[in-house]
Formats: structure tokens, sequence, C-alpha cells
């Protein structure tokens, strides 16, 4: 994050001093924004950039405990720079958030700086090999120059100018990482799918019949039900990231040519797709562990290791929570444009479906599926939108009234967003395939008709209030998933070998592509510091003494 924001936040001098001597090594930063108080509210943050123009210095100051920062990666002991994210304070005025790159450690003993401290914060759930940090400063100074200038600027006289013309343009790197977090949510559920289900083709477990010989776990439908969506997610996942990267690409060209109007949507997308893909990808990388019984809790199968790593990404970078409460409040702007007739964004489009006040005719098919999630998303807004007016003639201010809806603002951005990585799936498939052999098509697309049946059957009561589905469309839309998850088995070793993820990327026990389970199981536990000596010390120290009654 540190060069994303030297890039995105420097002008173009700035970039010219920094960016070679952090692409070269020469210096290490990180970004430092969260602090011990404040994450989600970058608003609410406490650091302090106080100019002095009398020493055109920035004096930056943590007033309170809660503003020390807290979390940045590599903070600790690794970094000597960092971007803070700090209060800018000039003639008396607070100007809000801004960014400043401050040296923190001595380039040549690596010291802290007098001024400054900074020291690890201590074991996480994960991320243990990443020396997250706090940072705390007292009265420290830094060059006027090291306030990053691109979208503001203070003069030497500390007048303060405004220069970029949309108000969250210091928040661009958080919409980048976001972004690039789409394609890691996608490369780790394909990792985890992979170690899952080679194990699941390795290991037998239980004979239905007393001769018949133990079945491959990969066999039964459950197994299949729990690791086929895996599948079919990292596909949607992958698919759609690659599609955000080219509206974020877009929006950035759109930006440097001073169009800002299509930010708002990026923002939402980007916010939405963050979420909803950092989110599956952790509580399916949890299903993975669980379909490999026992062996898919050691830490050699490698799937616990891909849990703590993912989960932190629903976190960071942006709450789950928070971001879907991003997205919502674009979607609800988008309703009220279509009340007033005016046009909408093509990812919106869909919306002036919600007023209808018809429930959309029911259509198993893939095109009428994804049209029956565009339908249960308006109607959710809608549905949204009368609450939270209906609160408002209650006498409750816009605040309060949003407050008190936002479990259903949060429903109605899911939903979007479903329906959003749904249709971008299925039309991205058909894209990339029109070349490909008859094989290849009927395979990616029984995968997206996995995606497609499952959450539909995740979302039959929604789909009851918003289409004309019925009792008996639900029974066969069930039994048509079944039947595919039967088609898909053949193929399901294949298509994980498909993502060609080697050995020393996947680090597992379980899904070596040599399917030597119980042997590299027995060799990573010989590994255990346990095993160096039959009798370990503990027992003359401890169990002996015990046993004799001794302790
Ligand atoms: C590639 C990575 C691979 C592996 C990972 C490895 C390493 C990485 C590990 C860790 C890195 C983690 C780093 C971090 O976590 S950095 C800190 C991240 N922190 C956050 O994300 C904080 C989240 N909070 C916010 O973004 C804002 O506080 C929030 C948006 C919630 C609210 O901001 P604010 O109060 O200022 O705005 P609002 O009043 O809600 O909205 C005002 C207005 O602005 C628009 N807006 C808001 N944000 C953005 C944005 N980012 N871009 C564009 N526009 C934005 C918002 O829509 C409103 O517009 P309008 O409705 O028109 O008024
Ligand atoms: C592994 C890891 C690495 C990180 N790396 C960095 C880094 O390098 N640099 C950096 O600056 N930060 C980093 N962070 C910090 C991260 O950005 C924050 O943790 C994240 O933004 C969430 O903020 P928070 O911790 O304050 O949680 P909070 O916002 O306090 O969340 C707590 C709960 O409150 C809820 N909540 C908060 N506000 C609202 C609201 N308005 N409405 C409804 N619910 C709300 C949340 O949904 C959540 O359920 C890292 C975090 C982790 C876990």
């Amino acid at each position: 994050m540190f060069v994303p924001t030297l890039m995105g936040q420097c002008t173009p001098e700035q970039q010219a001093y920094w960016l070679p001597r952090a692409l070269d090594m020469q210096i290490i930063g990180t970004y430092a924004q969260t602090e011990l108080g404040h994450g989600t509210f970058i608003r609410g943050l406490e650091t302090t950039a106080t100019y002095d123009p009398e020493t055109e210095t920035f004096v930056m100051n943590s007033p309170t405990l809660t503003s020390y920062k807290w979390w940045a990666g590599g903070l600790a002991k690794t970094v000597n720079y960092c971007i803070v994210v700090a209060q800018l304070y000039t003639k008396g005025v607070c100007h809000g958030t801004h960014p400043f790159i401050v040296q923190i450690r001595d380039e040549e003993t690596h010291m802290p700086r007098p001024g400054v401290k900074v020291g690890d914060i201590g074991p996480k759930l994960g991320f243990n090999t990443a020396d997250n940090g706090y940072l705390g400063f007292d009265n420290y100074r830094i060059p006027r120059d090291n306030m990053m200038m691109k979208n503001a600027q203070v003069l030497k006289d500390g007048t303060y100018v405004k220069v970029a013309r949309h108000g969250k343009a210091t928040y661009g790197t958080m919409v980048f990482v976001r972004v690039l977090l789409v394609n890691e949510a996608a490369f780790n559920l394909a990792k985890a799918c992979t170690i899952a289900v080679r194990y699941s083709a390795i290991r037998r477990q239980c004979s239905p019949d007393s001769e018949g010989s133990e079945l491959q776990v990969l066999d039964y439908s459950t197994q299949q039900h729990k690791l086929f969506i895996c599948i079919a997610t990292a596909h949607a996942l992958q698919l759609n990231s690659t599609w955000l990267w080219k509206t974020f690409s877009d929006t950035l060209a759109a930006i440097k040519q001073g169009n800002v109007d299509t930010l708002p949507e990026l923002h939402a997308l980007s916010s939405c797709l963050k979420a909803l893909s950092t989110a599956d990808a952790a509580s399916l990388i949890e299903q993975c562990r669980h379909a490999c019984g026992g062996h898919g809790y050691m830490m050699s199968s490698g799937l616990p290791y891909l849990y703590a790593f993912v989960t932190a990404t629903r976190t960071y970078e942006g709450d789950y929570t928070i971001l879907l409460l991003q997205t919502a409040r674009f979607l609800v702007k988008a309703y009220e444009q279509v009340e007033a007739g005016k046009p909408l964004t093509p990812t919106v489009s869909y919306l002036s479906q919600a007023f209808t006040g018809k429930k959309l005719p029911w259509d198993s098919s893939p095109d009428g599926i994804i049209r029956a999630f565009q339908a249960l998303a308006a109607g959710k807004l809608s549905s949204t939108v009368k609450s939270l007016r209906k609160r408002l003639e209650s006498g409750l201010s816009y605040e309060q009234a949003w407050e008190l809806s936002t479990i259903q603002l949060n429903g109605a951005a899911e939903a979007h967003c479903r329906a959003v990585m749904s249709q971008n799936y299925k039309s991205e498939i058909e894209r990339l395939t029109v070349n490909s052999s008859p094989n290849v098509k009927l395979v990616l697309q029984q995968l997206y008709k996995v995606y497609l049946y499952y959450w539909a059957l995740e979302r039959t009561g929604d789909l009851l209030l918003y289409t004309s589905i019925s009792e008996s469309d639900i029974f066969e839309l069930q039994l048509r998933y079944e039947g595919l998850l039967k088609e898909i088995r053949p193929n399901a070793v294949g298509i994980v070998d498909a993502f060609d993820l080697r050995d020393e990327v996947l680090h597992s026990a379980l899904g070596s592509y040599d399917g030597n389970v119980y042997e590299r199981l027995m060799a990573e536990a010989q590994k255990s510091p346990l095993n160096a000596e039959p009798v370990n010390q503990t027992f003359h120290t401890y169990l002996k003494p015990m046993m004799k009654g001794k302790l």
C-alpha cells in the first residue's frame, strides 16, 4: 500500500523523489491509517499534523492513547518510513485527514527517531509473518514537503489549497486495494478447493454395503454440495475480479481526463465486491476444511493457514458491513434516479423493474435466474426505501431513519452484488469460451449453473416474495441441482488441476499433485519437535513427580 499511495497521492515532483527509492527498496514503507481507537471512521482519526510556518514543518502528535496508529503491516520492526493519515491543522483550522510521508527509523541504524514510539501489536489469528505495529508521535517534526500534495497543498505561509476535483481523492488507495482483494479471494479459494477436491478423491471412508470397498468421499452428494460451489465461486470471483479491474482502469483514465462521473459507481462496486468476495472466500475455505475431516485441521493441510489469512480480508481495507452500507448509499440514490425518470448507470439499470409492481415470472433458465436475482435485489431495495421513508414520515432525522434501516440496507446491497456477480460470471464465461471446445464449454457452463442454482436455493424465501416461483419450481430446482453435481463429479479433479497450482504454492500434505497424502502427513508429523527424542524431558520434571504424588 506504500507504493500505490505514493503513486496516487504525490505530485509528480514528489513521486520523482520518493518512488525510485521505494521501488529500489532503499526505503521500506507502510500505510498507517488505522488507530487504536478508529479504523472504520476515518474522519474520526485523532493523530494530528499541525503546520508551523516559522519552521515550515508539520508537527506530528498522538494526543491520546487511542490516537496511536495500530495494525499497519511491517510497522513494528521492518519499515523506516510510513504514510501517516492525520488531521491536518494550519492557521488554527482543521482541514480533515490527509496523508504524510514520515520517516520513523534512522536509515543507517534503524533506530526509532526521537519523538517516535513504535512496536509490535502482538500475536494475531493469522498474518503472524507480518509485524503489524503501533506508532505514536510526541511533537515529531517533518518537512512541509512531506505532505503528499497531489490532492491538497499547504503553502509555505500555511495557506491551505484544495486541488482534487472530488472530495474523496485521498481514499483512492483503498479502492485500489479493494479491487486487488477480489482477485486475492479468488486465488486463495482456488487453492483451498484444489486441496479439498484432490484429498476427497484420495480419501476413502465407509462402505454403503458390507461387501463393497469403501467409497471415495468425493462420491458422496453432501461432499459434492460442500465443494463444487467452492470451485464455481473461485471462477466467479476471478472473472468478476478481471471485470472490476477493467472498470477501475477505465474510471482512473476518466479521472485523469477530469471526469469523475463514474467514480461513485466504482466505489459502490469495489465496496460490495470486496465485501462479498472476501466473505464468500473465507466461509468457503472453512467449508473446504470441514470437508477434509480431522486432517483438514492439521496445519500441514494448508487449510488453517489459508483460512486465517483470508478471513482477515473480510475486515481490513474496509469492514464487510461498512462497505455494503457504502454500496447501499449508492443504490438508494439510484432508486431516487429511477423515480425522477433519470437514466441509470449499467450495473443498476435493472432497478427500473422495481417499479412494475408485479412479481417477475419465474424462469429456471440461467438467464431467468439472473433476472430473478435482479428482481430480488430491486424488490429488497424498494422495501428498504419504503422503511426508510416510513421512519422519516414518523419525524426521525435522515441519519436516525438510515441507521434503523441498515439491516435491510445491507441485505439490499448484498442482493445487488450477488446479481452483479452472477451476471458477470455467466457473460464472461460465454465471452471467453466462444472458441472453446464443446467439452470445455460444457464443464464451465455446468459450474456457473451450480453457482446460480446454489444461490437460488439459498434465497428461496426472497424469490417467493419477488418472483412467481412456486413450491414445485423449488422442488424441481433442488433435483436439478443435485443431478448437476453428479454430472460434474467425473471432471472434478481435472477442473481443480486446471487451476494449475504447484505443490510449492499449495503448501499442503492433502493437496499435493501426487496424491501421496498419508506418506506426506506422516513425513510432516516427523518434523514435530516433540519427535526429537523418545522421552521428553517434561516426563522427568512434571509427569513422573505427579505420578509419584510429589507435585
Ligand atoms: C493485494 C493485496 C493482497 C494481499 C493482502 C496483503 C497485504 C495487505 C494487508 C493488509 C492491508 C490493509 C490495509 C488497511 O486496512 S488500510 C485501512 C483501511 N481502512 C478502511 O478501509 C476504512 C474504511 N472506512 C472508509 O472507507 C470511510 O470511513 C467510509 C467510506 C466508511 C466513510 O467515509 P466518510 O465518512 O468520509 O464518507 P461518507 O460520509 O460515508 O461518504 C461521503 C461521500 O464519499 C464517498 N466515498 C466514500 N469513500 C469513498 C471512496 N473510497 N472512493 C470514492 N468515494 C468515496 C461516499 O460514497 C459519499 O458520497 P456521496 O454519497 O455522494 O456523498
Ligand atoms: C490483518 C490486518 C491487517 C491490517 N493492516 C492494516 C494496515 O496495513 N494499515 C491500516 O491502516 N490498517 C490496517 N488494518 C486495520 C483495518 O483497516 C481495520 O481493522 C478495519 O478498517 C476495520 O476497522 P476497525 O478495526 O476499527 O473495526 P470497527 O469499525 O471498530 O468494527 C467493529 C464492529 O463495528 C461495526 N461498525 C463500525 N462502524 C459501524 C457503522 N457506522 N455502522 C454499523 N456498524 C459499524 C463493524 O461492522 C464491526 O462489526 C489491518 C487489519 C487487519 C485485521
